[in-house]
């Protein structure tokens, strides 16, 4: 699966902090049941890498790393057998890295230097981020405008009331947000409520 492909398989990708290993599993088994089958697990916590492991197992989960910076963290959530990698913003280093690994990525971008350094590298699929604080949808719309090819996830901010103008914008394939992934022990059947309605957004 390329990452156009994972970023078409849902309308959200939650954004997971995992402090507990031991929550992996549930909230990832509840998620899937709401639809939400692509999972970011950042890596802020010292249970992100055993959570992507563990989260790998539960079927029809598509996992990957967020929040990964460097190589060296791109190892370290490749190791772990991320399907696909996050990153917060793009540096030349890790965008070699990432497309020298053949692993599918999503780098955030905030502005049209981060867009051309991208496209210098070959990429044309991006995290915007942080979207609410870059300005919103109308920085979005003034920066896909001169780059046609691109494709984006907002991330930041993004919540199930302003979700939809988002995903009504075309260059928009899907978004990101915490609000799925509450923080704590996964209480199940309220996660995959939060899922459902975040699937029924498209
Ligand atoms: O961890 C990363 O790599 C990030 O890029 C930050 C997160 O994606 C956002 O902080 C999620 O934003 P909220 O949905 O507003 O909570």
């Amino acid at each position: 699966m390329n990452i156009d492909a994972i970023m078409r398989t849902a309308p959200v990708i939650p954004v997971i902090v995992i402090e507990d290993e031991a929550h992996a599993v549930p909230l990832a088994e509840a998620l899937v049941a709401g639809g939400l089958r692509v999972l970011e697990v950042t890596l802020r916590t010292p249970a992100a890498l055993g959570a992507i492991r563990a989260m790998k197992q539960v079927e029809g989960a598509i996992v990957g790393a967020g929040t990964v910076t460097n190589p060296r963290e791109l190892d370290a959530a490749l190791e772990a057998g991320s399907e696909f990698v996050v990153s917060p913003g793009l540096t030349e280093p890790l965008g070699k890295a990432a497309i020298a690994a053949g692993v599918p990525f999503l780098p955030g971008i905030a502005n049209a230097g981060d867009i051309m350094r991208g496209l210098d590298l070959g990429l044309d699929r991006f995290k915007f981020f942080p979207a609410m604080a870059a300005g919103g949808l109308p920085a979005l719309k003034a920066l896909a405008a001169p780059f046609g090819q691109c494709r984006f996830c907002p991330t930041g901010g993004i919540s199930l009331e302003n979700a939809p103008e988002w995903l009504a914008f075309d260059p928009v394939l899907c978004v990101g947000g915490s609000w799925v992934s509450p923080k704590g022990a996964p209480d199940k059947p309220v996660i995959e409520k939060l899922a459902r309605e975040a699937f029924g957004l498209r």
